[in-house]
């Protein structure tokens, strides 16, 4: 997998409790304060750690029998390369950016290996398959831009609170404290555009003579009262629309206010840009408060006032940051004193916070549901099946492989449309003879010759299971860890349930028998939700009726994807990995 982040820490920890074995994670970044709301694997005490090194930990305290491999790199490292990640049998993608998306589709395709891709915003959250030659990528087709607004309806008209944010962050903190050089539709209006910008031009320098509160006032008033004088002496934009109403200082403060704004010296005595804070210097505390036009106007002024006074340093190249907490105050006041004047309602500064630096705020809730969706597509890819294609007979595939891994009783074996085996009551004698000579002879001397890189479909009619395994020849076989003399992956194990006490390591030996006597009334819950009781799993490898039934019903559930195949492993006693990233 790759993205150890919101959706990461979920999706990790799903397939672990899912029977996921072997997993590889990939992730470029260390544990920020902001991450442990809702990356739950994460505490205060991992801040400035690698989060795949932690993810890792976290889940093996739980999981200790699977393994785990981090990496705390970028994906689009050079060692990631096209061999790297065909050794995957599924590659899941955790990610928050277009840039890594595109590269892992692209390596996968590459690669030959199936890409699960997610994301969350907010409430919102999706997740898609991409195979190759079977699916569309990734890439297939054009992303939609990030959204943007005519210019006109930022400059002239605006209706929505996040015009005004837009008109405030990119049009005027940009022409106050920006490059200077930079395109500035600030004072393009309906149509005095050419005639008065030479006039405008000069309004945002600050003149000679000028007081910093003189200054900030004459921006005021020229921003909220004669820029909206000006724009609503073109009667033609205003025929369907509410009129604005311009906004001056005089309007908005009383003499006091408008003599001496904040008391700087007394509140504001800090030098260190992030802490400095208008709110703070005129007693206001709370950010999610809705403030008045008044208090908008105030704080508005002041934050001004602080920039030229603290910061006059940055001004020219500054460019709005949502973690700036005076350019947030400044661009959240002239938001309101703007939507005040256009008969929007007013937010708080928390909210404009979130929408000047398009922020969504993460749900945790759908990044769980998005990374359990995630994993059910992952249980959907394809086994794969590594054997002697010279040495094992199609005996041995039916015995080990066909009834002991995946419990099918009256199995049905084709290599595309050339029947290699069948079980049945109403077959004639013929066939019978052929099925049993079949059985006896190695895989690539059959009729239709098994080889690597063959696909072999095995269907259970009465169990209405069918599943595609890919056959990959493979020489030597170790004895000891490899007793069947092949290795099938992709294929889910039903999750063990011993605790981290009593756990032994059952990922190299099938003899290894769980504690099946104590935990036997224990209830455990397979990856597709379902609660069976232990005692209905069987150790040695062939499932109970009870739990064929319920393989059966599962697969029902989640048959309706053509040609994916999902099993469902219900037997704790093998040995099959899940490699995935
Ligand atoms: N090129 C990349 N290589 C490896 N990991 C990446 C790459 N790009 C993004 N990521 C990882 O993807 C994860 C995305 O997680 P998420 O969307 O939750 O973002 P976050 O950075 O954890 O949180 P937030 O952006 O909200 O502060 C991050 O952990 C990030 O490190
Ligand atoms: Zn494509």
């Amino acid at each position: 997998m790759v993205g150890a982040g919101g959706i990461g820490c979920e999706l990790l920890k799903t397939l672990a409790l899912s029977g996921f074995q072997d997993i590889h994670i990939i992730d470029m970044d260390t544990i920020e304060v902001s991450n442990l709301n809702r990356q739950f694997l994460f505490r205060q005490s991992h801040v400035g750690l690698s989060k795949a090194r932690v993810a890792r930990e976290a889940v093996l305290k739980f999981r200790p029998q699977i393994s785990i491999t981090p990496y705390h790199a970028n994906v689009k490292d050079p060692t990631f390369n096209v061999d790297f990640f065909k050794q995957f049998n599924v590659v899941l993608n955790g990610l928050d950016n277009l840039d890594a998306r595109r590269h892992v589709n692209r390596i996968c395709l590459a690669a030959d290996v199936p890409l699960v891709e997610s994301g969350t915003t907010g409430f919102l959250g999706q997740v898609t398959v991409h195979v190759k030659g079977k699916t569309e990528c990734y890439e297939c087709h054009p992303k939609p831009a990030p959204k943007t607004y005519p210019v006109c309806t930022i400059t002239s008209t605006p209706s929505k609170f996040v015009h005004c944010i837009v008109w405030a962050k990119d049009l005027l903190f940009a022409k106050l404290f920006g490059d200077k050089n930079q395109e500035n539709d600030l004072n393009v209006h309906s149509n005095d555009a050419g005639s008065s910008s030479n006039h405008t031009e000069d309004v945002f320098i600050r003149r000679n003579d000028e007081d910093i509160e003189q200054y900030g006032r004459r921006v005021y008033d020229h921003v909220f009262g004669y820029n909206i004088e000006v724009a609503l002496s073109n009667e033609e934009t205003w025929k369907n629309r509410n009129r604005p109403k311009p906004i001056y200082t005089r309007d908005v403060l009383d003499n006091e206010h408008t003599r001496q704004n904040g008391n700087m010296e007394k509140n504001c005595a800090t030098n260190d840009q992030s802490s400095m804070s208008a709110m703070a210097a005129l007693g206001m505390k709370n950010p999610q408060d809705i403030w008045s036009l008044m208090e908008n106007s105030r704080i508005f002024l002041e934050a001004l006032k602080l920039f030229f006074l603290k910061r006059e340093k940055e001004i020219g190249n500054l460019t709005f940051d949502k973690d700036d907490q005076l350019a947030v105050e400044f661009v959240t006041t002239a938001a309101n004193i703007r939507a005040s004047s256009f008969g929007i309602p007013l937010h708080s500064l928390f909210e404009a916070k979130g929408i000047a630096g398009n922020i969504v705020h993460a749900v945790a809730t759908t990044n769980a549901i998005i990374a359990g969706l995630i994993v059910i597509e992952a249980i959907k890819t394809p086994l794969l099946l590594e054997i002697n294609t010279h040495q094992a007979k199609l005996r041995d595939f039916v015995d080990k492989i066909v009834k002991a891994k995946l419990g099918m009783t009256l199995p049905l074996i084709m290599h595309g449309a050339a029947l290699l085996y069948e079980v049945g009551d109403d077959l004639d004698e013929d066939m019978i003879a052929n099925y049993t000579a079949n059985l006896e002879k190695v895989l690539s001397e059959l009729p239709s010759p098994v080889t690597g890189g063959t696909m072999l479909t095995v269907e259970d009619l009465q169990q209405e299971l069918s599943c595609n395994i890919n056959i990959k020849h493979r020489e030597e076989f170790d004895e000891e860890k490899e007793p069947d003399g092949m290795l099938l992956s992709g294929w889910m194990q039903a999750p063990c349930v011993e605790d981290a006490n009593n756990s032994n390591d059952n990922a190299g030996s099938t003899s290894k028998a769980l504690p099946l006597e104590v935990e036997k009334n224990k209830e455990i819950e397979t990856s597709s939700g379902h609660k069976r009781r232990l005692s209905e799993v069987s150790k040695n490898g062939s499932p109970s009726n009870a739990e064929e039934a319920r393989n059966h019903e599962k697969l029902q559930v989640l048959d309706d994807d053509d040609d994916l195949v999902i099993v469902e492993g219900g037997d704790l006693g093998t040995n099959k990995k899940k490699r995935e990233r």
